[in-house]
């Protein structure tokens, strides 16, 4: 699996451990910054990774900030992507179950990094349990059409 990484600055030190997880975990991975800690804007981040989500070029993307909710927001604006802000492991395992979430987003200053790494883990290895979801999920990209 490809995966595509990204932070503001809010979310840099969590990124670069999240990174480091990737790696250990053997998952191919780019970083798309921020690579320090001065500060950015968030939605330049977002955008970036969302779009290559949305390409095709990465299967799914992970992207943190202070809260993780400025960048879920962002994500959520690119047409064929499903970002879900998970602070804990129940919301990131039921965001692929049932949602089939291409992008995990946390917040760095709300949970730590014991947790994030959970979190991470178990997001990647769910898979969508389509059924029921699936005609749910098809709903849910139609009102992309509407906008
Ligand atoms: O977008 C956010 C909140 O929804 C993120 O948490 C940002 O990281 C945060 O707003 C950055 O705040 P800062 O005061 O500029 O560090």
């Amino acid at each position: 699996m490809k995966v595509a990484i990204g932070s503001d600055h809010g979310g840099f030190r969590l990124k670069e451990e999240i990174k480091t997880l990737l790696t250990e975990l053997k998952v191919d991975n780019h970083d798309f910054g921020t690579y320090t800690l001065s500060s950015v804007d968030y939605p330049d981040i977002s955008r970036q990774v969302a779009e290559a989500v949305a390409k095709g070029e990465y299967e799914r993307g992970i992207i943190v900030c202070g809260t993780g909710i400025g960048v879920s927001m962002a994500a959520n604006k690119i047409k064929g992507i499903r970002a879900a802000l998970c602070n804990d492991v129940f919301s990131a395992q039921m965001s692929r179950e049932h949602n089939d979430a291409n992008i995990l987003t946390m917040g760095e200053r709300v949970i730590g990094s014991g947790l994030a790494r959970m979190i991470v883990e178990v997001w990647l290895k769910t898979e969508f349990a389509g059924g029921r979801h699936a005609c749910r999920v098809t709903k849910l990209m139609e009102l992309e059409k509407d906008c």
